[in-house]
């Protein structure tokens, strides 16, 4: 995938002021997001996934401060947007029309004493749109989601299945027509028949409505079907990225291959698998060296005291890993499905028929 970044992310770091002292909860991230891909991010509970996420919107909730740089290039070739220097005006407006963001836990975030209709309607009034043209394209939004606009548009939020009201509230995020929309763990309250429908669902949604997606979820298995590059967290951190099939068959970093060796047929949730042995780093914490240095089996004194930046992969042009020994991570961390093991077993059932 090459095309012009719509979004620029330099050394993003979220920090909450506590009695403590300063937690950290997204620290020195680094990333450009590629018009009309699907970026995916992954990363265990507390990892600071939803953090990232909303820094892209300068929606980070109070006293929590955004700095760094995030740059949004609109690919209607307007000028560059810092999103850290918009007044709350200028905010409301890039919200919304440039960026749109379904939140985690959002199965509740339609008021319940409206009907989904008139949240539509809101939404267009609000920033001053058409409303008759608006509702039009929020019915066939809400149909591209094979959903019944009569219906859905006249019921309230209780009256619709939770897979229904999810939907509904994708359309929502798309009725202003977004560069970049962003999808914080969409489908967790689901049941697995419902995500599988509504991930096939927002692949065509993303194509037909040109729009570039920032997709969190715990979801391997999902994402390895819908991502066209993937974003590991761990610890506040961006560890790994790259090209999905890259960090599905061929993942660097020690922490990316224990959690796909943990996933498995990366068919399973990350929370539920089995846990990957040391302790969950603390916010508040200020490291030395690398953050997975105490779970992971290749470190050694430097990885304790220096901290590994992410770095081009060997071999790669997309793929990056924050790790001084990646290149030992095959070997240290055997996935039980290589695509050559893969290839092998499926040679060696050949030769016995
Ligand atoms: N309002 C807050 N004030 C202070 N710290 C917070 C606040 N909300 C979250 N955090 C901390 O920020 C860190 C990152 O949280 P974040 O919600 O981004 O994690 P996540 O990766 O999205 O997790 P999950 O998968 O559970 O949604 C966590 O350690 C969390 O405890
Ligand atoms: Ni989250």
């Amino acid at each position: 995938m090459k095309s012009e970044p719509i979004a620029e992310v330099e050394n993003l770091n979220v920090a909450f002021p506590m009695d403590r002292g300063e937690s950290r909860v997204v620290r020195d991230a680094d990333i450009d997001i590629y018009q009309d891909e699907i970026l995916g991010v992954v990363g265990e509970s507390g990892s600071g996934k939803s953090m990232f996420a909303a820094s892209l919107l300068d929606g980070v909730v109070e006293p929590g401060v955004s700095r760094g740089e995030i740059t949004f290039n609109p690919p209607d070739g307007g000028d560059p947007i810092s999103v850290l220097d918009l007044t709350e005006e200028e905010l409301r407006r890039f919200r919304w029309d440039r960026v749109a963001m379904v939140f985690q836990g959002a199965m509740s975030s339609f008021n319940p004493v409206k009907t989904i209709g008139a949240h539509f309607k809101e939404t267009l009034q609000d920033h001053n749109k058409n409303v008759e043209e608006g509702l039009e394209r929020g019915r066939q939004l809400l149909e591209d989601l094979y959903l019944d606009p009569d219906r859905v548009m006249d019921s309230y939020p209780h009256e619709l299945s939770g897979g229904m009201k999810q939907r509904g509230l994708i359309a929502l995020s798309l009725l202003l027509d977004p560069d970049l929309l962003i999808l914080d763990e969409p489908t967790a309250a689901l049941d697995l028949l419902m995500q599988r429908s509504i991930i096939s669902l927002l692949r065509e949604v993303q194509t037909n409505y040109d729009a570039t997606f920032v997709m969190i979820t715990h979801d391997l298995a999902l994402l390895s079907k819908l991502a066209d590059r993937m974003v590991i967290m761990y610890a506040f951190q961006f560890i790994e990225m790259g090209e999905t099939d890259e960090i599905i068959w061929n993942a660097s970093h020690p922490y990316t291959r224990a959690l796909l060796a943990s996933t498995p047929s990366l068919a399973s949730d990350i929370d539920e698998m089995k846990p990957i042995p040391g302790d969950k780093p603390d916010p508040v914490e200020q490291f030395h060296g690398c953050s997975y240095s105490s779970r992971c089996p290749l470190a050694d004194e430097r990885c304790r005291e220096e901290e590994p930046p992410l770095r081009a992969v060997e071999g790669s042009t997309t793929q990056q890993t924050a790790c001084f020994h990646y290149e030992d991570a095959a070997e240290a961390i055997h996935l039980p499905s290589s695509p050559q093991e893969a290839a092998e077993s499926a040679a060696a059932d050949g030769e016995g028929q």
